[in-house]
């Protein structure tokens, strides 16, 4: 397979031969040329904010320290902290994003990448829809855990979870001790969706790695909209409570309580 590695690009779509392009502040991408991303920031108040066509559960699991709280900060309000306590069991956010109209509820949870919560943080991922799985670029044994956390998710996950290699604080380029080109040998050789470089620092990647994640995650689903007899916008569901189905199977339908 073809990797194409520009200094600007930081994503690698292992199964679809695609790229998604992007300049080092995030302003722009591409993806094989067919569509401009940038994400609409939602919200206009708890009305708005309690409606939504779909709601999928994303898990952050890795090492400790790699970042996954500061994606996840990054993610919902775009700011980072220098100083993070380490996560203590499990936390979750949600954002709604828009995606060509519909809006998508993002339940994003993060996990202890300690060991001593390893049980903890595995017994959540079977509900989770899909998965980052996060190594720090400036720490080659993060990146060489991941076979082990992939693992995690194909034993404590749902059959059909979708997963993404994120190699955060790509902002450290001068510390990089794991290339671009190794990250997505690895997504391919595992089936990953994709492999990205983030920088939660600098809001690099971040709107995209989700925005890929809830693009493939609705397609998947069918991408099936059901009219909600209630309103004029379709609305279709996966229960909070929801494990990851197989395409197309017992998408529920309900009010929004997500
Ligand atoms: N330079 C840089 N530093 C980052 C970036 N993301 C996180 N950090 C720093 O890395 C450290 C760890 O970040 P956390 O988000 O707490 O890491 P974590 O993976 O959630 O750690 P656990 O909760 O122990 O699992 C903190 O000091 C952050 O400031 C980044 O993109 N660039």
């Amino acid at each position: 397979f073809l990797i194409r590695k520009t200094l600007n690009m930081h994503i690698f779509f292992s199964n679809r031969l695609q790229y998604l392009q992007t300049n080092c502040n995030g302003q722009w991408c591409r993806w094989a040329g067919d569509w401009t991303s940038h994400l609409q920031t939602q919200s206009t108040g708890q009305e708005e904010e309690d409606r939504c066509n779909f709601l999928f559960k994303i898990i952050l699991i890795g090492d400790s320290n790699v970042g996954k709280t500061c994606v996840i900060h990054s993610f919902k309000s775009g700011l980072f902290s220098d100083s993070q306590h380490n996560t203590i069991g499990v936390d979750f956010t949600v954002r709604t994003i828009d995606i060509d109209g519909k809006r998508v509820k993002m339940q994003v949870w993060d996990t202890a990448g300690q060991e001593r919560f390893r049980t903890i943080t595995q017994s959540y991922y079977r509900s989770a829809h899909g998965a980052m799985i996060v190594y720090d670029l400036t720490r080659r044994p993060t990146f060489e855990s991941l076979p082990h956390w992939i693992q995690g998710v194909e034993q404590y996950g749902a059959a059909n979870v979708v997963f993404v290699l994120i190699g955060n604080k790509c902002d450290l380029e001068a510390q990089r001790q794991v290339l671009f080109e190794d990250a997505c040998t690895l997504a391919e050789q595992t089936g990953a969706l994709a492999a990205l470089e983030t920088s939660a620092k600098q809001h690099h990647n971040i709107e995209e790695a989700f925005e890929l994640m809830a693009r493939e995650l609705i397609e998947r689903h069918g991408g099936i909209v059901h009219q909600d007899s209630q309103s004029d916008s379709p609305t279709v569901f996966l229960h909070s409570d929801s494990h990851p189905v197989d395409e197309g199977e017992h998408l529920e339908k309900r009010s929004c309580d997500c």
